[in-house]
């Protein structure tokens, strides 16, 4: 298997100040406002029947972080699930549960283990690694949940690093306003990294077992720089190069550095899923989310990205970069009162009985 480059650091972790545990809420809501969809798809699409041979339901959440949103969504979806057998298992056995917590090797996963509530419902264990990889045996997985963690893409895409490429990203760290071919890179490298996504699942989620993924992302058709997230990003990036005018950081750091993120539409997902044939699109929405507060944007990237920008631009940076910059910029340009919407993607796929 190809050596897979992951450049980026995981959440804080902990529970101190700066900490994802503690700089979650935007995430969260995005699984507040899924938890219907997800019911919905639990009882209009889980046939009970084809797990009664085998009597533990296992679950996967992939990009879990620290908690404590991760607990919440896998709550949500065992008590969709128990309901579910309850009322269509005409007498079937409740299974039991197993929720299997998966993020990078170097994730906080002893703040999330010492966070589990005492008297949880389910058999709980953590898997490291990159959901680019197989982390699972084959057909194992009863339901898959991936809520704010697959925009993270594999990679920088290559060219976009390459001095000698035109879609070398220079004098730059984001690409939503960006050259065409940077950004045309970082959707080629999203397609390819989703379709890698979906044959890697399609191995390991059984027959008629579920997935959803919930992930930030934009309108189908949507100019890239047209969506809060990208403007927000574009409100670091400046606050960067600002740092560079001013000779805290060199111009060469700004030009070698690039976030792997990509805000996809639901079309490009579906597009994605098509290509890979092994799963039928049974939910598809798009979810209008609030527009956070400058202080809690600020401390959202901080709390997600800290760790990618110490390693490169080191830590004397940070609290000026995001508390300072980045905080100021977002008061000053009123984003959460544009017209540009936060959306996120919902997408609930079943595994169909191709391949
Ligand atoms: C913003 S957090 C979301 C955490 C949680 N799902 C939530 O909704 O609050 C994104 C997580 O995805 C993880 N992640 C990103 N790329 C990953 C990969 N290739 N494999 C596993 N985890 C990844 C990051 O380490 C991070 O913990
Ligand atoms: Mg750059």
């Amino acid at each position: 298997m190809a050596e897979l480059v992951i450049p980026i650091r995981p959440m804080n972790g902990g529970n101190g100040l700066y900490s994802y545990s503690k700089n979650s809420i935007i995430q969260r809501k995005a699984i507040e406002a899924t938890k219907e969809l997800i019911n919905k798809t639990i009882a209009e699409e889980l046939d009970v029947n084809t797990f009664s041979s085998s009597n533990t339901f296992r679950i996967a959440d992939l990009g879990c972080s620290v908690g404590t949103n991760t607990l919440l969504a896998v709550k949500n979806i065992i008590n969709a699930v128990q309901h579910k057998f309850q009322s269509q298992g005409n007498g079937t056995k409740l299974p039991e549960f197993q929720v299997f917590f998966n993020d990078q090797a170097s994730n906080d996963f002893n703040q999330l283990f010492t966070s589990l509530p005492s008297e949880i419902q389910y058999f709980a264990a953590g898997v490291p690694g990159s959901f680019y990889r197989r982390l699972f045996p084959k057909y194992s997985l009863h339901f898959v949940h991936s809520s704010s963690a697959a925009h993270w893409l594999s990679r920088v895409p290559e060219e976009v690093e390459d001095k000698s490429s035109p879609a070398w990203n220079k004098g730059k760290v984001h690409y939503s306003n960006s050259t065409a071919e940077v950004i045309k890179a970082f959707e080629a490298q999203f397609a390819k990294d989703m379709d890698n996504f979906l044959k890697i699942r399609a191995q390991e989620i059984v027959h008629g077992g579920l997935m959803v993924l919930i992930l930030p992302g934009r309108f189908n058709g949507a100019p890239h720089a047209n969506n809060y997230i990208n403007k927000a990003y574009e409100l670091l990036e400046s606050s960067l190069i600002d740092m560079a005018k001013k000779g805290m950081i060199s111009d060469e750091k700004v030009d070698s550095f690039n976030v792997p993120v990509y805000y996809a539409s639901l079309q490009e997902v579906e597009a994605a899923v098509k290509r890979n044939g092994c799963f039928n699109i049974e939910l598809m929405e798009n979810i209008i989310h609030e527009k956070p507060q400058p202080k809690v944007m600020s401390a959202t990237f901080r709390a997600g990205l800290e760790g990618t920008f110490k390693e490169h631009f080191g830590d004397e940076i940070l609290d000026e970069l995001f508390d300072k910059l980045l905080y100021n910029k977002l008061q000053e340009s009123s984003l959460h009162s544009k017209s540009c919407e936060s959306v996120y993607l919902f997408v609930s796929l079943k595994r169909n009985t191709d391949a």
